[in-house]
């Protein structure tokens, strides 16, 4: 099958190539031209045959800019799909401004990172049907070779949605690892931390791919010694969290694990000055000065 792909970076550029590999027509544009295969979204859609398939691949902030230069180069008939990491309230209205030009919209979630060019990538769709079905060649080619990996979990929306909370399940399931391996480092007794990660990567309870891939940074970083305790995040935490707030779900890890990324960015607590200058104030307890 043919399909025009729009970011070619970690994630698009590698899936280009396993749909390559698998034998479907790719044309990539990314705005780098080292990378791409056409110069503009333009001359994307001039290369490919109507009905056409467009997915994106862009970091989320530039998503909507994207998708509207798309709407003005492609036909009634059409498909646009967005497999980046976009909020999923985003999906709706995007859906429905195609609509009103006949062009359909499938939302994607995606995992596997950059391994999944070599592994596959799981895919959590949402939209119509009928759209699912024309693109069934693709998912197939995307998705690991196993029985898993791919749902159609609803209408628009549904996709980014599955994707937000998995991702909310991988900031709490990250932490739970990065704490245990902070108790082990700091204790008297465990002299091979390492060593103990790679024990439970089989037979425990514990084992995952997380645990295989904190047991790989640490065979090339044993101590983690060349990282900072810093921690970014891309949006999907909050959202989840956001989602916990409206429907008045408890989600006491995901928000932990949320807000220990932002405290890995401060320098100081103004905080914990706060809780240290008030024990000060009522207890006469000793504080500790800049
Ligand atoms: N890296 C990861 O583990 C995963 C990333 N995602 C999502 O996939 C999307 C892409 O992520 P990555 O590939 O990691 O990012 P990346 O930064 O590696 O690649 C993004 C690509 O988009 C291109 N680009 C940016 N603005 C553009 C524009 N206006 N027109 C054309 N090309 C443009 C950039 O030149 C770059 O090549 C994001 O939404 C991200 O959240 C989803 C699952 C996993
Ligand atoms: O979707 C992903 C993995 O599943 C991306 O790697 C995403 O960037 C991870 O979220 P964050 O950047 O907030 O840690």
């Amino acid at each position: 099958m043919q399909l025009g792909i729009v970011g070619l970076g970690r994630m698009g550029g590698n899936m280009r190539e396993r749909l390559r590999a698998a034998g479907h027509e790719v044309i990539g544009f990314d705005q780098d031209p080292q990378v791409s295969d056409v110069a503009s979204l333009a001359e994307l859609a001039e290369k490919l045959e109507a009905p056409r398939a467009v997915w994106v691949m862009v970091p989320a902030g530039v998503t909507e800019a994207t998708i509207d230069g798309l709407a003005e180069v492609l036909s009634a008939g059409d498909i646009v799909i967005d497999g980046g990491n976009s909020r999923f309230s985003d999906d709706g209205p995007r859906a429905e401004r195609l609509d009103r030009q006949g062009i359909g919209y499938l939302d994607v979630g995606v995992s596997g990172g950059v391994w999944g060019r070599e592994n596959g990538y799981a895919l959590m769709v949402g939209g119509a049907q009928e759209h699912v079905d024309r693109l069934m060649p693709i998912f197939d080619s995307l998705k690991p070779a196993g029985e898993y990996g791919f749902v159609h979990a609803g209408p628009v929306g549904a996709g980014h949605y599955a994707k937000m909370v998995h991702n909310g399940i991988e900031y709490g399931l990250m932490h739970a690892y990065a704490e245990g391996y902070e108790l082990l480092a700091k204790s008297e007794l465990v002299t091979n931390v390492p060593g103990v990660f790679k024990s439970w990567r089989e037979g425990t309870v514990v084992r995952s791919w997380l645990l295989d891939l904190l047991d790989r940074a640490l065979d090339e970083d044993p101590e983690l010694a060349s990282l900072r305790g810093y921690a970014e995040d891309t949006g999907e935490g909050r959202w989840t969290v956001d989602e916990g707030v409206r429907l008045a779900v408890p989600l006491n890890v995901i928000a932990a694990a949320l807000f220990a990324r932002f405290a890995s960015r401060q320098d100081d607590s103004p905080a914990m000055k706060a809780v240290a200058a008030l024990r000060n104030q009522f207890g006469g307890h000793a504080t500790h000065k800049n």
